[in-house]
């Protein structure tokens, strides 16, 4: 089984690794096999005869790291040691001994070390729990400012393992060699900048050792193609017709914007759903009929500013006749009354820009009371912030899952690193994407994305079973599967990053506007 979706803290490692021990394997047999299979991943990455300096730390990221020094040795390469502790940890002094012995050059400061092509940090992993000082803060400065690459064990040291805060100053890796289990740290937004590109080496960990120690329902889990792909209608049954594929109502733009409606329908068109009608300013939807040919166009009356006053929809048709709603891209904050008309419905509603704008205004969490389906938040940091003024956004996983246990709703807090929490805390990061998406409508493209994909699993999965189970959030057991919301909020922020991505490896990051990717969206799942 893939173990790319698990997420661990330092402390559920230890727990981890001491049911390995207690079990019966030898402390050195983990980290000789741990170390090997490091050497290996190195050796694609460095070419022998090439120096490599090894950065070995007092613990067992240390030990990690000698055993890598003694491996390259053996293996042709020119390998110099940077050893700077008096006490090291037994299993590690041992293998310090040894590569002393191996004659291989050992030094304890910096001023001695000899030029390199790269270095290895195995300086700290998970043990790091408080602020690099002195002698060792001005060494990772120093190689940090070298420009030879580095490649970090485990975790680049001076990171903490849970939040990825920088504990005083930490290692710029160009790559970082995870061990066994995704940390949380590497997740977070603020230790981007320190991990370079990130892989995990599996060292076997037992499944069982794993759910012990996480629970049966792992309540962090980072989103892979699997388990997105999981989750996505496909294939069609081969008798639906478009009713059964759901019908999602879209209310956005105005006449100052009307681009955000357009890029909100166009991420609703990809998603594949079967019915997509669209409530807009009367005087824009000429302009929407013309890009959505397909879609049934409402135009409202509107302000003097051109803004929704009023949600004039179809005879015999008022909220609760769409599967899900999507509201906010390009509304403008000129008629707020339109939000607790809104909030009245009872199917899934995705609240995005001005409708959380005004959200926050009129009151979050008393407004979201009124709720009796499933909400979703879509901000992005400055509007968490105007919503939850009182959560701090720094620990981005901490602070999606209060702020969705507060307000009893699904929480998706946009960034480089996505996090999105239900109410009962449990939480998927989005752990690849793009600066090539930090444009303006990019974010109008999600919303409509993930409004099409819930109207269309919903409807899949018969409707009205969700509107009892607004607390647990489940949707269905499809095909022996149990989809949650969140699930389904996951997929379609894995669908919107993986588009960027293809879209900026065809164009450059800087061709990746918002119109350009709504036009990458299907070829990421053909692909
Ligand atoms: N789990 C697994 O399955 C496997 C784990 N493995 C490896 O073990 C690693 C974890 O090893 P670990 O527990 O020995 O801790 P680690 O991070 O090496 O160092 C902590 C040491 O640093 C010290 N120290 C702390 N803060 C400091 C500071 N600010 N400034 C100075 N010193 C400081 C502290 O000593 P102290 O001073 O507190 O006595 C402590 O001894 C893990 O990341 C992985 O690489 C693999 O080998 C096998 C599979
Ligand atoms: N540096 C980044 N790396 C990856 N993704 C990013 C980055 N910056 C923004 N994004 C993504 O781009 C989108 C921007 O959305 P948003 O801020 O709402 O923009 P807009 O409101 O203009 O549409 C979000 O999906 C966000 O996760
Ligand atoms: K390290």
């Amino acid at each position: 089984m893939n173990k790319d979706q698990f997420v661990v803290t330092a402390s559920q490692m230890r727990d981890i690794e001491t049911r390995i021990f207690t079990a019966g394997m030898p402390v050195a047999a983990l980290m000789e096999k741990v170390a090997g299979l490091i050497s290996q991943r190195l050796q694609a990455i460095i070419s022998p005869g090439e120096c490599v300096g090894i950065l070995a730390g007092s613990g067992h990221n240390g030990g990690d790291a000698l055993v890598v020094a003694r491996e390259l040795h053996f293996r042709g390469y020119q390998v110099w040691i940077y050893q700077p502790f008096s006490k090291l940890k037994e299993l590690t002094a041992q293998h310090f001994q040894y590569a002393r012995n191996l004659a291989i050059p050992c030094y304890q400061e910096i001023t001695e070390l000899p030029n390199c092509d790269f270095l290895i940090d195995g300086l700290f992993g998970f043990g790091l729990e408080r602020e690099i000082t002195d002698t060792i803060a001005t060494a990772i400065n120093y190689f940090n400012a070298g420009n030879q690459p580095i490649i970090s064990i485990d975790i680049p040291s001076g990171l903490h393992t849970d939040t990825g805060e920088v504990l005083g100053t930490a290692i710029q890796a160009q790559y970082t060699f995870c061990l066994g289990l995704w940390k949380q740290g590497l997740l977070q937004e603020q230790a981007i900048p320190y991990i370079g590109q990130a892989q995990l080496i599996d060292f076997d960990i037992p499944l069982a050792d794993i759910y012990t120690v996480l629970g049966d329902s792992p309540q962090i889990k980072r989103i892979t193609s699997t388990t997105a792909l999981s989750t996505l209608p496909l294939p069609l049954p081969l008798t639906t017709h478009k009713y059964k594929q759901g019908h999602l109502l879209l209310i956005c733009g105005s006449r100052r914007y009307a681009g955000g409606a357009i890029l909100t329908a166009l991420g609703a068109r990809a998603s594949g759903v079967g019915m997509l009608s669209i409530a807009v300013p009367a005087t824009i939807k000429p302009l929407l009929v013309s890009h959505l040919p397909e879609a049934l166009i409402i135009g409202c009356p509107e302000t003097e500013t051109g803004a929704i006053s009023h949600l004039q929809l179809p005879e015999n048709t008022d909220l609760n006749s769409f599967t899900a709603i999507a509201c906010g891209p390009g509304l403008t904050q000129d008629h707020p009354a339109l939000i607790p008309e809104i909030i009245q419905c009872e199917c899934p509603l995705v609240l995005d820009a001005d409708a959380l704008n005004i959200l926050a205004q009129i009151g979050t969490i008393s407004t979201l009371q009124q709720r009796t389906a499933a909400t979703i938040l879509t901000p992005h940091t400055g509007e968490f912030h105007r919503l939850f003024p009182h959560i701090s956004p720094l620990n981005r996983i901490k602070a999606v899952q209060t702020a969705a246990q507060e307000s009893v709703a699904i929480i998706l807090l946009k960034g480089a690193r996505t996090a999105i929490s239900n109410p009962q805390g449990h939480v998927w990061i989005n752990p690849e994407s793009t600066p090539a998406l930090a444009r303006g409508g990019s974010g109008d493209v999600l919303t409509g994305l993930l409004g099409g994909l819930l109207a269309q699993i919903l409807t899949k999965a018969g409707g009205g079973f969700w509107k009892d189970q607004v607390l647990d959030q489940i949707v269905s057991v499809t095909m022996n599967k149990v989809i949650s919301i969140e699930d389904i909020v996951a997929t379609a922020t894995w669908w919107h990053s993986q588009a960027g991505i293809l879209a900026a490896q065809a164009r450059t990051e800087l061709g990746v506007d918002a119109f350009t990717l709504t036009q990458y969206l299907i070829p990421v799942l053909k692909r």
